[in-house]
């Protein structure tokens, strides 16, 4: 069982998340996300917030078993989908708020390669992974700085609700997250997470922009 609690963007009054998961002999098989101060319309409708502006929003997956998504008040659950955009203009994409937490300049370059036309959405948290199971937005890039070592806790319930939800977690070489050997994950560069329609073009802007970026020997 892995669980995560509250980090500093919840002291700056921004998203956060409390996530608990269920590994079984390395594979998540259960993961419940709360994310109480996640709008309960579309952050794509930012400016059509909901009526008086409801927040709060759990997230819960059962391997198998689809996402569901139910209002923090105990209003019945609705079954939720990744985005089916397939064109990477009509996308937008999700990466932390903290320029410290993933490379902004890198998932840039990705983002231009790919054709994004919108702007980042940046939040904190894995309020991310609940906004991409639901379709907020179709992609999320992480790419923390060189030395950072991924948590199982930091990813474990959000990858559950995003491939439950239809979505593909991988490393940035298109390797699934493998939550089999302790307390880190030990993944490529970092963490890509999309539909199955985009992953293929996402996998190869990864790999130009990585090339691009490294330094010339
Ligand atoms: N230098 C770092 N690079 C990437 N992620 C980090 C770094 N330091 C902390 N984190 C973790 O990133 C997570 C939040 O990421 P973000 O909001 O940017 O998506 C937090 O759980 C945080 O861990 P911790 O909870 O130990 O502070
Ligand atoms: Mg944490």
């Amino acid at each position: 069982m892995v669980f995560d609690v509250l980090h500093c963007s919840f002291l700056r009054g921004d998203q956060y998340a409390i996530a608990l998961a269920l590994l079984d002999g390395g594979k998540v098989v259960l993961g419940v996300l709360a994310c109480p101060n996640l709008p309960l319309t579309s952050l794509k409708d930012a400016g059509q917030h909901s009526p008086n502006n409801e927040v709060g929003c759990l997230f819960f997956a059962e391997v198998g078993g689809g996402t569901y998504m139910q209002p923090l008040d105990g209003s019945s659950a609705v079954k939720v989908q990744v985005s089916a955009v397939e064109n990477p203009e009509e996308a937008s994409f999700f990466e932390s708020y903290e320029a410290a937490h993933s490379m902004h300049d890198l998932s840039s370059l990705i983002a231009q390669k790919l054709g994004v036309k919108a702007p980042p959405i940046r939040i904190d948290s894995q309020a991310k992974y609940g906004a991409l199971s639901r379709g907020d937005g179709a992609i999320y890039l992480r790419f923390p700085h060189k030395g950072y070592r991924e948590k199982i806790w930091d990813h474990a319930a959000g990858c559950i609700v995003v491939t439950e939800a239809g979505g593909v977690v991988t490393d940035a070489a298109g390797q699934p997250l493998d939550f089999s050997k302790g307390k880190h994950l030990d993944v490529d560069t970092g963490i890509i997470v999309t539909n199955q329609k985009l992953m293929p073009l996402l996998l190869n802007a990864v790999k130009e922009s990585l090339k691009e970026k490294a330094p010339s020997s």
